[in-house]
């Protein structure tokens, strides 16, 4: 496949993969800190409602943000062939849930994934299910949730095309702010000859929305 270009962002910077490692006391900090939230907050800590929850809040960060402690592309390496079938691959409708790292609230939504394999070499379609929720499971900008979901299809099964759809409900837009509750932020990354054929694309993107 040809050097790939971003549909959003022409110059889109290689995206930094390494998983990180977790601090031990990754879930005794967080906790420390959000009981001083509460404090904070003029709140009692040690009432009974809230004794539990610093904990409470730190294995749910743990969770919620445990994409940072993996690599999503290991789980395109499984691959296999599929008797020479040349057509695009489509999963739609994968819903995701990711973090804002603006404001660490939730951004609902669904994503459309499509490649065009190259030569056969297919992975598991639960496969690209795994990859989106590995890269949701961050803090995020839904824009480099977006790049980097696509890249990692490029890198690992170096297809001919790629195309990723992300419609997501920001809570930081609903909940707050704004208060705009319904607004969809819609975006897109298209990779190799999809980059380029606007036909195909549109093709591929109605499909997405059958
Ligand atoms: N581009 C982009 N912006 C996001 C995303 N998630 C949240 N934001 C925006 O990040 C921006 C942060 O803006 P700031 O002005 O620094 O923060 P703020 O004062 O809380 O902004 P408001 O939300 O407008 O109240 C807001 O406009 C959010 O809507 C995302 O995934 N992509
Ligand atoms: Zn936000």
């Amino acid at each position: 496949m040809q050097q790939p270009a971003s549909l959003m962002t022409s110059s889109a910077a290689q995206i930094k993969e390494d998983a990180l490692i977790r601090p031990a006391d990754a879930q005794e900090r967080i906790a420390r800190n959000v009981r001083e939230i509460l404090v904070a907050l003029g709140e009692d800590p040690e009432r009974e409602g809230l004794k539990e929850t610093p904990q409470r809040v730190a294995k749910m960060y743990l969770e919620i943000f445990s994409g940072l402690y993996e690599d999503p592309q290991e789980h395109l390496k499984k691959q296999f062939s599929a008797d020479q079938h040349g057509g695009a691959v489509i999963v739609k409708d994968i819903r995701f849930q990711s973090t804002c790292e603006h404001h660490l609230l939730p951004v609902y939504g669904v994503a459309h994934v499509a490649y065009l394999p190259d030569g056969g070499r297919l992975t598991g379609l639960s496969k690209l299910a795994r990859l989106v929720e590995g890269y949701a499971r961050r803090p995020q900008l839904q824009e480099r949730l977006t790049d980097q979901i696509a890249q990692a299809i490029a890198k690992i099964l170096s297809p001919k095309a790629v195309l990723v759809v992300l419609e997501g409900e920001h809570m930081c837009m609903s909940l707050r702010g704004v208060r705009s509750p319904g607004s969809k932020t819609v975006t897109s990354a298209a990779l190799g000859r999809w980059a380029e054929n606007l036909q195909e694309r549109q093709e591929i993107l109605s499909l997405m929305k059958s």
